[in-house]
């Protein structure tokens, strides 16, 4: 569904990303792992389309969209959940939704799956609850629950996930890891970037490692959880710990 080739991307000529190439099939998570400064953020901005690639190219569904302007990636159904949420702090959650909600373009490639608020709200009920809340008074896990709300409204079929989990409680974590399964289970294809190895591998069915812009490592999903080790040694961390 997503196919990345060849990406190559950076800053004021200065190159981040080296020729990557990933691919996320629908219905599949794919997590790239690597420490700071690797280049997560530079590989979903310059799939979304908020960065342009310098060279390579981003497909989705075989469409060639390198280089499209953002509003024209979301529309052709790629959806960002940004790394740190960026919700709108004087806006309730319920024009969030209201504002967010895109029904797919008549005539474009069919989605996984179609969402509308009340739909979102039965998979993130908390929102319901605080759906009078201004978006600076939700609680770190909320916000990222309404950012996640916002990029379905526009009922993707991909779906990038920057760092999802960032400063949230171990058990908002876990709930953030199983609402991924589920979407994936949608048949929406995910792209998930993460600094945390021991986090992206309970979700993922591919893997890869980002070590200063280059793929170090790919790993299937069930070969890391059964054997961490070369996951860990790419990162040169320690084995991960449950
Ligand atoms: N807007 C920018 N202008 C110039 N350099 C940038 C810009 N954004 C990122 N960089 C640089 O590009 C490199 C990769 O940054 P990127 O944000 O993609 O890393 P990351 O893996 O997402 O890190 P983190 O886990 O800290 O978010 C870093 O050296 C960073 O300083």
């Amino acid at each position: 569904m997503l196919e990345v080739t060849g990406l190559t991307a950076g800053y004021h000529g200065g190159t981040v990303l080296h020729g990557l190439d990933l691919s996320v099939p629908a219905g599949t998570v794919h997590a790239v792992v690597g420490h700071n400064g690797a280049g997560k953020t530079t590989l979903v901005h310059s799939v979304a389309g908020l960065l342009r690639p310098g060279a390579g190219t981003v497909r989705l569904g075989g469409r060639d969209v390198t280089g499209l302007p953002a509003h024209r990636i979301a529309r052709a159904g790629i959806g960002l959940v940004p790394q740190g949420r960026r919700v709108f702090a004087g806006l309730t959650v319920a024009e969030h939704l209201r504002l967010s909600h895109r029904p797919p373009p008549s005539g474009g490639a069919s989605r996984p799956s179609v969402w509308t608020p009340a739909r979102v709200l039965e998979l993130l009920p908390r929102l319901g609850e605080r759906r009078g809340h201004r978006g600076a008074s939700l609680s770190g896990g909320e916000q990222q629950m309404l950012a996640l709300a916002r990029a379905l409204l526009a009922s993707p079929s991909v779906l990038l996930l920057d760092e999802p989990t960032e400063g949230l409680a171990p058990a908002l974590v876990q709930q953030v890891y199983d609402l991924v399964t589920t979407l994936a289970g949608e048949g929406i294809a995910v792209l998930l970037v993460s600094p945390s190895p021991a986090q992206a591998i309970r979700c993922a069915d591919r893997l890869t490692v980002l070590t200063s812009g280059r793929a170090v490592l790919r790993s299937d999903g069930d070969q890391a959880r059964a054997d961490p080790t070369a996951l860990n040694a790419a990162l040169e961390l320690a084995p991960a710990k449950g």
